[in-house]
């Protein structure tokens, strides 16, 4: 496996055909392509973001997009269905399928053992640059701690026993804490327990994800000496216990836990604050961290992800959007990118990599020779 990846040949893990059927306008797709690389063009609301969709799903079981974004079987439809035939490089080819009817969403799998190892270990795993990357880093800090524990559980399996351990905890601590206290004490040594435990699971991630990042911004000059700063969520000059007994009286007065692993947060920052960066650069800086923990987990002997960019063009220059590419294509994981047709395609096909192109148009996705 590493022989393949080390020797740069185009031989990677991924998606080898894929069906989708009553996804939002998507009705009857298949698309069959081995290619390292996959482009989807096409106009406005033509079906290019839910094929991505379609993707993130058979990964994650649920969609990247808002509610508002309506419902996600097709308009008259009750179920809909994804199915795909993907290759690891480890367990050679298998398929993954999705369906999602009135009760939720199903995922099946052949063959089977792919669902005994869970989550972390299903054979698809994705990285999503969105329509709208910049709310990772300017939006609420729950998004930025969902992607920092995503990261780590691909690393650590166990971290995902102690992050459901802490929200029984934090869960139990808070129950207490709203009414008046009564309790509290018992709970406090299974806190300060599971949030050091936490903590040194992401913070031995993080370490790694900063040193591939700052490798990875020094191409852009605004980042150069930025880096990703952790916050893990109670003062660094302190322990766990020192800040419990600090803040004990305001947590008794607002009802719940004001300081641990459920308030870590990360930013990228120059000199220690926070760098204020326009909506592309955020859009670059967002990208780089999806490759730099991409790095990390292939040095931690990960399957390559599939990376989904969603119109990586849009709010970015040329030259941007040319170097973010070839970094992308370095990383030897599929991508699957999508762009609007109107521009001209040259910076995506300046590529080592095959690229397997697909025009989208009213909800069919056609193959250009
Ligand atoms: N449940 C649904 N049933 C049928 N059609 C839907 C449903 N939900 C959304 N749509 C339509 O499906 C299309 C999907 O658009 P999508 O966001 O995938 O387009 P896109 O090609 O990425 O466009 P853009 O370039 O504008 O981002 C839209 O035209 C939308 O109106």
């Amino acid at each position: 496996m590493v022989t393949e990846r080390e020797e740069g040949t185009q031989t990677i893990g991924g998606l080898r055909s894929l069906k989708i059927n009553s996804l939002r306008n998507l009705l009857r797709v298949t698309v069959e392509t081995e290619a390292p690389v996959i482009l989807l063009s096409g106009g406005n609301g033509a079906g290019k973001t839910t094929f991505l969709e379609a993707v993130y799903l058979l990964a994650r079981g649920r969609t990247f997009r808002s509610v508002k974004t309506g419902p996600l079987c097709a308009r008259g439809s009750e179920r809909l269905e994804v199915c795909a035939e993907v290759e690891t490089l480890e367990r050679g080819r298998g398929r993954i399928e999705v369906a999602r009817d009135g009760a939720g969403v199903h995922r099946l799998a052949d063959p089977p053992s792919w669902l005994d190892d869970g989550a972390a270990e299903m054979p698809l795993r994705v990285k999503l640059v969105s329509e709208n990357p910049q709310s990772l880093l300017d939006g609420e800090p729950e998004l930025r701690r969902r992607f920092l524990d995503l990261g780590v559980f691909h690393v650590e399996p166990r971290f995902a026993r102690v992050h459901a351990q802490f929200r029984r905890v934090l869960a139990q601590r808070n129950a207490a804490l709203r009414i008046g206290g009564a309790g509290v004490a018992l709970w406090n040594a299974p806190f300060v327990s599971v949030s050091n435990a936490m903590h040194a699971f992401r913070a031995s991630f993080v370490t790694d994800w900063n040193a591939m990042f700052r490798e990875l911004a020094q191409g852009f000059s605004f980042l150069e000496a930025c880096e990703l700063r952790y916050d893990r969520g109670w003062p660094e000059t302190e322990s766990i216990e020192e800040t419990l007994k600090k803040c004990g009286e305001r947590e008794l007065q607002r009802g719940f836990s004001l300081a641990g692993p459920g308030r870590a947060d990360f930013g990228v920052t120059q000199d220690g604050r926070r760098q204020s960066l326009s909506r592309g650069q955020t859009k670059v800086a967002v990208t780089l961290l999806q490759l730099a923990a991409e790095r990390v987990h292939l040095a931690r002997g990960k399957e390559p992800a599939i990376f989904l960019l969603d119109d990586l063009e849009s709010e970015l220059d040329e030259t941007t959007v040319r170097r973010l590419w070839e970094l992308g294509c370095a990383s030897r994981s599929q991508i699957i990118a999508t762009r609007v047709s109107c521009r001209p395609e040259s910076v995506f096909l300046a590529s080592d990599r095959d690229v397997a192109m697909f025009h989208v148009e009213h909800g069919q996705v056609r193959p250009i020779s």
